[in-house]
């Protein structure tokens, strides 16, 4: 586990955005294709920055999904697809069958409906359920995609996605990667800024955390989970060990 830390958001956002660019190309260089995990929240749009820019990424060997989505009308601005289509994927040459959307609420009759559709496109793919890297926002409250701490979700087994409801988070109703899945990717960033996050960081970071009560510290990818921070996210953190103080 690594923890990155920049002094502000906004030179974390470069950081992040610089560092997928070279995870994409990385992962088309020793594997053919990429496979990308976004995220919504306040990282989710400064994490793509860079990729309208980018240069050396074959387009057509990308896949991009979502670790969770707001069960809402399509285009609803509570999806956490608009911002990451205004932020980047608008103005990318990828084919629209690589990007893996959650069925919305008027496309699908409900959100067990939506993640059990979801579950099939991401068995489906050639990566088959296998991320190379997942980013993932953290709320206040220490929860991921839509994983909210003291939440039955959390305790899904045997599957890729599920229903979130009586989300504490609005709106209520969600679809979220489950940790089996999430935890099947090479690599994991957490992405945290604001000093309203710090309790959370210093939670997830510290030794012994229980995902049930900071769903941020289960998380882990298989070949790296890197914790991006600014330094007001890492303000509870000792100095630079990752562990709390
Ligand atoms: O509801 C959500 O919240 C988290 C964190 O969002 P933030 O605005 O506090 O950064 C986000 O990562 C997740 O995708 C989203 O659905």
């Amino acid at each position: 586990m690594t923890v990155e830390r920049r002094a502000t958001k906004d030179e974390l956002g470069a950081a992040i955005a610089s560092a997928l660019v070279s995870e994409i190309v990385a992962a088309q260089r020793d594997r053919g294709v990429a496979h990308v995990v976004l995220t919504g929240g306040s990282m989710g749009g400064l994490s793509l920055q860079d990729l309208p820019s980018a240069s050396g990424i074959d387009w057509s060997k990308v896949h991009f999904y979502w670790g969770d989505e707001r069960f809402v009308p399509s285009g609803s601005a509570d999806r956490n697809d608009v911002e990451a289509d205004k932020a980047a994927l608008d103005a990318l040459p990828v084919p629209p069958e690589n990007v893996h959307r959650v069925a919305s609420s008027d496309q699908a009759p409900d959100a067990e409906t939506s993640a059990r559709e979801y579950a099939e496109t991401i068995r489906g793919t050639e990566g088959d359920g296998m991320f190379d890297v997942v980013m993932l926002g953290v709320g206040p409250d220490g929860h991921v995609a839509s994983l909210f701490p003291h939440h039955p979700a959390q305790r899904t087994e045997g599957a890729i996605a599920v229903a979130v409801h009586d989300s504490p988070k609005p709106p209520p109703d969600r679809v979220s990667l489950t940790f089996e899945a999430l935890n099947r990717s090479r690599q994991v960033w957490l992405m945290v800024a604001g000093a309203e996050k710090a309790d959370a960081v210093a939670a997830a970071l510290a030794p012994g955390a229980d995902r049930w009560d900071v769903p941020a510290s289960g998380v882990h990818g298989t070949d790296s989970t890197i914790w991006w921070v600014d330094a007001d996210a890492a303000s509870k953190l000792d100095d630079g060990d990752g562990s709390a103080s």
